[in-house]
């Protein structure tokens, strides 16, 4: 607060801990009003209004502790203040003259000063005690600004305009404490906020991950919908060639069975005829001897009697013909109108509606026949009673058109018998409908059984480029791939297709659901397939120099993924071992190349047909990192051995399995996967790379493991009954892979390049016919007393301290282990010795 008084206006500012409190105070009106109406010169002698206040060095409203620079409130007097200053008059002598009144009317009175007067930080300065300030303690006060102020003045302030402070401070604290408790509030309200939004993007988050699973599940059920629809179409077909194949059959039994009747009827007309002939003579003779005869009337009245009599009944017989087709036609018709009420009741009439067009059709025309045949029997009536008439030759027309007619109906009559027949077709075709829509129930995205195969395509090498090579493959859509050939473009379907933007991140996210399989105790294989630089090792492997690393090193940390976040429901074990197959020879890969080379690596299968390589060496790993640096050093020793080999290519098949036992903390029971993780040798013809020598040899091994492949791929495709799994290691190594108990998938990797045209092609062949082997995918699982049986037969035949440490190593001992202990096979060391 300052003071300016004299014939000047008064002004006072008024600062709050840094606010401005005129927003929240009396209006400056009110307030100016409140002033003016005080008499000040009331108050001259007033001891209680009255006060010695220090006026200090003038200062600014910024130099207030607390003060905010533009904080104040300014009280304009409307008429000049009589503002008593006692101190001044009685310290004029004592040079206190220096505070003049014009200094008062400039100076400032200190805030704290006044605040300390009006008493409302006594509680502040202990000093004080709790009354309110005297004069002397105001004299006190006074006198410690001495030294700062440069006079002591006596100033009445208005008890009122003092009261009005006061209020106004009231006033100003109340609204300073309503706008915090808005602050607080407009705090929480932007934290609610916050906590809102943070909450709304965890659940966008957790939302578009599942719409991303969504979307892949819809896509695998596309999938199988159009293979659904084509798998219909395809039966739809077939059923209807049988349904033609039935009816041409049934049409040529009818036909024949027609022919027989209308040859019988034929017989039976003929004859009608002769007796007709018959007759005709015997009337012929009776008219030439009706006239010389006349005598001997009675006689041949008698005769002629006979010989109508007679041809009377070859007219009944005629007659009584007729009707009897007649109610046949009838019977069949009810017949027909029997199979129509079937055909419409039933469901399929999608399929059958041409059979029932034909009913139908078939109906018409033997509803016309019959109207037509009543109508030929009504004038064959008619024909017979001018034959009566005449006895004449009339008798002889109406047979011939009768006999013309009744052929026509007997041949409507055949249709209508196919209709009739058709009734027997309905049940084999239920019968198929039934098989069709088991084959639509299996559109839902199931699985299970068939071996899974992914197309890979590569972007075109350096070198591709740099020979101008052409791209021949491209990507109808997620699972169809076109290859242009010289005799036109030809499209396959796989599963998924990647073309070359895909990321190695995309390739293994699709195919990494089978790692949890491996975990859930299955037998999974994931293998590459393709020609010599297609990109198999890129995709299994990764780049050289491990930028981009592919399927198998990202397999190892998803594992430790899954386990951690499983490590309170399950104990796990991961072991794995490396091998290789080059040259036709197995070798370890995590034992030095000369100690690989002495060791003897056999391939057998358990009782429950895993394939595990006995002499093979397991090594268990506690984590990710382990399990990599396990994996450098297998490729280590690969690419020792294979320096006498070309180095950019993959000289021999890789086969890399870990082994994964988990044991349920809840029920006990054991389940072990295995997960084989196979990056084959490529294939390539000698004379295109003009491999000589070693190379020569070496590829020629890796072409006939490969054809060996391709022999148990076709066999297993054609579901003969003798697959050759015996005709090569690698054959041997995959049993359990195609068309044996494992959940397999096939990366199937080629080239765009035209110049890989012959390879691609075969390679899709090839893959193509995998897709049709069906495996037999079981889960490793034991209970938890069968799991403690095994394992404490496991170490009373193997023996304490068998159990496998960290990185340490455990060959299973070669020799026969099947042959001596029947359920060693499926204890944990052995088990890790399964390829
Ligand atoms: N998807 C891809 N993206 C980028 N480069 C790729 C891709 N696939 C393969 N390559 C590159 O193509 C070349 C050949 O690939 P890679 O060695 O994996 O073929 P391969 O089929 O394993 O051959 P081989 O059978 O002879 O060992 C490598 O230089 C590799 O980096």
């Amino acid at each position: 607060m300052y003071v300016n008084s004299g014939a000047e206006n008064v002004s006072m500012s008024l600062n709050f801990m840094g606010r401005k409190l005129r927003n929240h105070t009396v209006a400056p009106a009110a307030k100016q009003r409140a002033w003016e109406n005080t008499d000040l010169s009331r108050y001259q002698d007033d001891p209680v209004v009255s006060t010695r206040v220090v006026l200090s060095h003038p200062m600014s409203s910024e130099e207030l502790p607390g003060s905010v620079p533009d904080l104040r409130e300014e009280v304009q007097w409307s008429r000049p203040c009589n503002i008593h200053n006692t101190l001044l008059d009685q310290d004029k002598d004592r040079g206190a003259a220096k505070c003049e009144f014009s200094w008062l009317r400039k100076g400032r009175l200190k805030w704290n000063t006044f605040r300390r007067w009006i008493g409302t930080d006594r509680h502040r300065d202990p000093k004080r005690g709790s009354k309110a300030p005297n004069v002397s303690s105001m004299s006190a006060s006074v006198r410690h600004h001495e030294d700062e102020a440069p006079m002591d003045v006596k100033m009445f302030i208005p008890y009122d305009s003092a009261k009005l402070c006061i209020t106004q401070i009231t006033d100003d604290m109340i609204a300073m404490k309503s706008r915090h408790q808005e602050m607080i509030q407009e705090l929480e309200e932007n934290f609610l906020i916050a906590s809102r939004e943070n909450q709304e993007k965890t659940a966008l988050k957790i939302k578009r991950s599942y719409q991303n699973k969504l979307n892949t599940l819809k896509r695998i059920l596309d999938i199988y919908l159009q293979k659904v629809a084509r798998k219909n179409a395809f039966w739809e077909e077939k059923v209807k060639k049988l349904l033609q194949n039935k009816m041409m059959e049934l049409f040529s039994s009818r036909l024949d069975l027609l022919h027989n009747h209308q040859a019988s009827t034929l017989q039976e007309l003929h004859l009608a005829r002769a007796e007709m002939g018959k007759v005709q003579e015997m009337l012929e003779a009776f008219q030439e001897k009706k006239e010389p005869e006349n005598t001997s009337e009675e006689k041949d009245s008698s005769n002629s009697d006979a010989t109508l009599d007679g041809a009377q009944a070859r007219l009944e017989i005629l007659k009584d013909n007729l009707l009897k087709r007649e109610r046949e036609i009838s019977m069949f018709m009810e017949e027909q109108e029997r199979v129509t009420d079937t055909v419409k009741q039933s469901e399929y009439s999608r399929l059958l509606s041409a059979v029932i067009q034909q009913a139908h059709h078939v109906y018409a025309e033997l509803t016309e026949a019959k109207q037509q045949f009543d109508q030929m029997a009504e004038d064959n009536l008619k024909i017979l009673a001018e034959i009566k008439e005449s006895l004449g030759q009339t008798g002889e027309e109406s047979s011939q058109k009768s006999h013309e007619e009744l052929e026509d109906a007997q041949q409507k009559m055949a249709e209508l018998q196919v209709a009739d027949e058709s009734q027997a077709s309905l049940l084999h075709h239920q019968v198929i409908q039934v098989a069709l829509e088991c084959i639509r129930a299996g559109a839902k995205p199931n699985v299970i059984g068939k071996i899974r195969v992914f197309c890979r395509i590569r972007p075109l090498t350096l070198a591709e480029q740099a020979r101008r090579g052409q791209t021949i493959v491209a990507c109808l859509d997620d699972y169809s791939v076109i290859l242009e050939t010289p005799r036109g473009p030809r499209e396959f379907q796989f599963d998924k297709i990647f073309n070359s933007d895909c990321t190695q991140e995309e390739v293994f996210i699709e195919s990494s659901g089978l790692i949890q399989c491996a975990i859930d105790g299955f037998n999974v294989c994931i293998f590459a397939y393709g020609h010599t630089g297609s990109g198999k090792t890129f995709t299994m492997v990764g780049d050289r120099d491990r930028r981009n690393p592919g399927i198998i090193p990202r397999t190892f940390t998803k594992i430790f993924e899954i386990i951690q976040d499983n490590e309170s429901k399950f104990e796990f074990k991961v072991s794995a071992y490396m091998l290789e197959l080059y040259n036709d020879r197995l070798q370890d890969l995590f034992v030095s190349p000369a100690e690989a080379f002495s060791n003897r690596i056999e391939i057998k299968r358990d009782r429950k047909g895993l394939v595990f390589a006995q002499g093979a060496e397991t090594k268990e790993a506690a984590s990710a990192g382990e399990l990599f640096a396990l994996f450098e050093q297998g490729c280590a020793n690969r690419h020792i051995a294979a320096t006498k080999m070309n180095v950019e290519s993959s000289r021999s098949h890789l086969i890399v399995g870990i082994m994964i036992e988990s044991r349920n903390l809840t029920n006990g029971s054991v389940s072990f996967g295995k997960l084989s993780l196979v990056d084959l040798a490529g294939s390539e013809r000698a004379a295109k790379t003009g491999a000589k020598d070693d190379q020569l040899k070496e590829a020629n091994s890796i072409n006939k493991s490969l054809s060996a492949l391709g022999d148990v791929i076709s066999a297993l495709s054609m579901e003969q009954p003798h697959v050759p799994y015996r005709n090569n290691k690698l054959t041997q190594l995959m049993q359990d892979s195609l068309g044996g108990n494992a959940k397999t998938l096939m990366f199937l990797n080629i080239s765009p390049s035209d110049g890989n045209l012959d390879e691609t092609l075969t390679s899709l062949i090839y893959a193509t016919r995998v897709k049709a082997i069906t495996n037999n995918a079981q889960r490793n699982i034991d209970s938890k007393e069968i799991a403690q049986l095994k394992e404490a037969n496991a170490e009373g035949k193997v023996g304490p301290g068998h159990r496998m440490q960290p990185n340490k190593a455990h060959t299973v001992p070669s020799g026969g282990i099947r042959g001596t202990t029947a359920n060693y096979e499926v204890t944990w060391p052995t088990y890790a010795a399964n390829v």
